[in-house]
């Protein structure tokens, strides 16, 4: 019995997590601009820039507030952002568009991103991840912890100090169990199901880098925030 119970230390920890997800998200007058700018690939993508942009900067004070994550060896600690960033900000951009935004937000944001210099052969597998999320009726939870688990990978490249990711990682991953099991009581699998998103995930890193490498051919210019954050330019 125990074993499937939230214990008060894993409530407290995940009140942690989940307030700071909350409380981290995009500026109301970044999102305004999505219905007031005018559409053309170029200003569309000048939009998913700044969205982008602020999006890291949200992503970057949320990990701060995951426990014990200052208390990493700092080189790793950019290392784990470095090498989770694209993953978390699908996982968003998937929750963000999977859930009816206020006053049709959705519907603009979908179309600006089809139409913003993305080749065809990267929309679908795009399209096709923010479908899956879609499917899974995340709460809000286990959204805030699924995140933190692809932040808290250990495996991603120059990370020093493995186990003191994973040490970090495993306590989330068995809240995160526990979340499923509460909220979708009738789907055992759901959790399995959580996880297989991650490996998604890892194929649109890929998908990424090639989006950058053609958005460059073209001349466009990304914000210092992310090319430190992305190795571009
Ligand atoms: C929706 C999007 C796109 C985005 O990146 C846009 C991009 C991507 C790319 C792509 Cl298209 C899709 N997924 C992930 C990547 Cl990272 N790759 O390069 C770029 C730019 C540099 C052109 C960054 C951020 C958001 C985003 C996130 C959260 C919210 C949000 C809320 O939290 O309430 C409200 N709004 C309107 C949001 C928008």
């Amino acid at each position: 019995k125990e074993k499937a119970e939230i214990t008060k230390e894993q409530q407290a920890f995940m009140k942690v997590i989940v307030d700071s997800y909350n409380r981290h998200q995009i500026p109301q007058d970044v999102t305004k601009k999505l219905l007031q700018e005018q559409y053309s690939a170029e200003e569309n993508f000048i939009l998913l820039t700044e969205m982008a942009t602020s999006q890291v900067q949200v992503l970057v004070e949320f990990t701060k507030n995951i426990p014990g994550f200052l208390s990493l060896d700092h080189e790793d600690q950019i290392a784990l952002l470095k090498g989770s960033a694209v993953e978390a900000m699908f996982l968003r951009s998937a929750q963000v568009l999977s859930t009816k935004m206020p006053n049709g937000h959705t519907e603009v944001l979908e179309e600006r991103i089809r139409n913003s210099g993305i080749s065809e052969e990267f929309m679908t597998p795009m399209f096709n991840f923010y479908k899956s999320i879609g499917k899974l009726h995340m709460v809000q939870e286990e959204q805030a912890l699924l995140t933190a688990v692809t932040i808290l990978t250990p495996d991603r490249p120059f990370v020093k100090d493995h186990p003191a990711v994973e040490r970090l990682q495993e306590p989330m991953l068995e809240v995160l169990r526990k979340l499923c099991a509460l909220h979708h009581p009738r789907e055992p699998q759901y959790f399995a199901r959580l996880l297989g998103r991650l490996t998604e995930l890892r194929t649109l890193n890929h998908y990424h880098t090639e989006m950058l490498t053609s958005w460059r051919m073209n001349d466009q210019k990304f914000t210092p925030l992310l090319c430190e954050i992305w190795d571009v330019q």
